[in-house]
């Protein structure tokens, strides 16, 4: 799916309206009610809503969401907060038809003073006496895509309200006050914001979701489509793509009744060192879950036994070393090579690699050492050169070494731009959205995975699994992307199944699944 700015937005509502053709208060109704399906979907008739509405279509959205979850017999109660002089029409419509919806008292406020009042101040009070009404969720229909200065006053003080409250907090399009271009974002001036714990977002995730920054702000994200007509997107242009199910299934390629082992290439990984012997049996795992036809781990000598028994499906191959890996095999007659994994930063280990890296003429994903190592190549060695193919799998810190540091995540995906075209590499630069960086400037942001994978270990897998995918004949662009996409799927299996403090990388793999899936 491609990332649209907010004109881009605008510009792909009004085509909408005009070409399907829908009225503007109907498409409006539209996303209303997907917000609605999605607030039935998850809080029954227990829970109360407050909605608190601006003046512009975001208020217009909360005033539709607070009619129909009426009409489902919720207990609602409608905040509008006179923040200006204007209204926008479809506000001004949807407020009078919730004139003819009296159950709903419609609050307005006009000074801080009033926040005080409304209903659901007190959440003690509500716990102890169960009567007294329901668990009370927020929704924030204050300001949504159209902001346009940082808040202040009356807005300001709702906001801290909100955010005040100790109530589930859902924002409706975008979390108030945060500007939805990642252009726009500046954390030193935009300060008064709505803390969201979910995100109902209309048709795309707005750019600055994306960043960890200006993305904090919005919780859980999810992405509501709301029907925007599709001809207008082949005639777009965006360097931005968010990658999803309908991205990545036609990228996978089936598996047909004669293939056999030697259709599916055969992955060399060289991982783990003393003490760092997990991470060579994690990627192996990995890599053999995601479909490489054959396996090799080429590991110091210590560790043979260790491989051997840990994943009896790979075939070892020691290294000239007892402790760690000094690359004595060359890259040979392998398909992919998978290199960084737990193999220490030591001088041998230095001296074998650039060798090895120099001799490569396969698909490579570097990771962790890999990329350590590689940082001080580049570094010392100006005539260096990454080698083609290459995919490049670093976390925060080790991006910047390679790249310098960045002031915040939107300067730090400039550099990934840059480094990516500077050096021909395939990037992915790992985080809560994942961006696989291509040589042509494209930058794909992912959307699987959550918190529980950021531990240890959870790289490791990744790498397993893209080098599997480079050794099946992926490309490395196809290669990056499905190794990012169903790792944060993998991910989210695991997730479901435990608390995510209690996953392990070792449960990612168990629910490694590349394949066109039905849900
Ligand atoms: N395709 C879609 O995604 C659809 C989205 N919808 C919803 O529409 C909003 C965008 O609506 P818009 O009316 O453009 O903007 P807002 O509701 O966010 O806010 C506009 C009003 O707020 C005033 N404003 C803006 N910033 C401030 C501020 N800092 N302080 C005070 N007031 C502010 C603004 O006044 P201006 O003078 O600045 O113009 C407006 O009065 C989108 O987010 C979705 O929720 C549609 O419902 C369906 C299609
Ligand atoms: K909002």
């Amino acid at each position: 799916m491609k990332l649209l700015n907010i004109q881009q937005i605008r510009e792909w509502d009004a085509f909408t309206v005009r070409h399907e053709p829908v009225s503007s208060p109907d498409l409006m109704e539209r996303a209303g009610r997907a917000c609605t399906d999605y607030l039935i979907r998850h809080f029954s008739r227990e829970y109360a809503f407050l909605v608190f509405c601006g003046l512009g279509n975001n208020g217009g959205d909360g005033l539709v969401i607070a009619r129909l979850l009426a009409g489902y017999g919720y207990r609602v109660d409608v905040v509008v907060l006179k923040h200006a002089n204007r209204r926008s029409d479809d506000f001004s419509l949807n407020l009078k038809r919730l004139e003819n919806v009296p159950e709903v008292p419609v609050h307005e406020v006009v000074s801080g003073d009033q926040l005080a009042a409304l209903p659901g101040r007190d959440k003690n009070a509500e716990m102890q006496e169960p009567d007294s009404g329901s668990r009370m969720v927020i929704i924030d229909a204050l300001l949504g895509s159209g902001i346009s200065k940082p808040l202040e006053g009356l807005l300001a003080e709702t906001v801290n309200y909100i955010n005040n409250s100790g109530r589930q907090v859902i924002s409706i399009d975008v979390p108030t006050g945060l500007p939805a271009d990642i252009e726009q974002w500046n954390a030193a001036i935009y300060k008064n914001l709505v803390t969201a714990h979910t995100t109902l977002t209309f048709q795309v995730p707005k750019t600055s979701f994306l960043f960890p920054d200006a993305g904090r702000f919005c919780g859980t994200l999810s992405v509501l489509d709301i029907g925007l007509h599709t001809d207008f997107l082949p005639g777009l242009s965006s360097d931005m793509e968010y990658i999803d199910k309908a991205f990545i299934d036609p990228l996978i390629k089936p598996r047909h009744k004669f293939d056999h082992k030697g259709n599916f290439g055969h992955a060399l990984l060289v991982a783990g060192s003393r003490g760092k012997n997990g991470a060579a049996i994690l990627a192996a795992r990995a890599c053999l879950r995601s479909g490489a036809g054959l396996l090799s781990v080429g590991v110091p000598q210590h560790s043979y036994p260790i491989l051997q028994t840990a994943v009896p499906e790979a075939m070892v191959l020691p290294d000239n070393s007892d402790d760690y890996p000094v690359f004595s095999f060359g890259p040979g007659k392998y398909t992919a090579v998978g290199v960084g994994a737990g193999i220490g930063t030591e001088a041998k280990t230095l001296e074998g690699y650039k060798r090895f890296l120099q001799a490569l003429r396969k698909p490579v994903v570097i990771d962790a050492d890999g990329l350590n190592l590689l940082a001080g190549l580049l570094k010392t060695e100006p005539g260096f050169r990454i080698p083609e193919n290459s995919v490049l799998t670093p976390h925060v810190k080790e991006f910047s070494r390679l790249a310098g540091e960045a002031g915040n995540s939107y300067e730090r995906f400039h550099h990934l731009r840059e480094f990516a075209a500077t050096h021909q590499a395939h990037v992915l630069l790992k985080g809560a959205h994942s961006c696989l960086a291509a040589p042509d400037g494209t930058c794909y942001f992912n959307s699987t995975g959550n918190p529980a994978m950021a531990k240890g270990g959870s790289g490791d897998v990744l790498t397993g699994m893209i080098t599997a995918l480079l050794a099946q004949g992926y490309n490395p662009r196809d290669a990056a992307l499905l190794g990012m996409y169903f790792h944060g799927k993998a991910g989210d299996s695991a997730a479901r199944k435990r608390p995510a403090s209690a996953v392990i990388a070792s449960d990612i793999i168990e629910e490694i699944s590349i394949e066109v899936s039905t849900a």
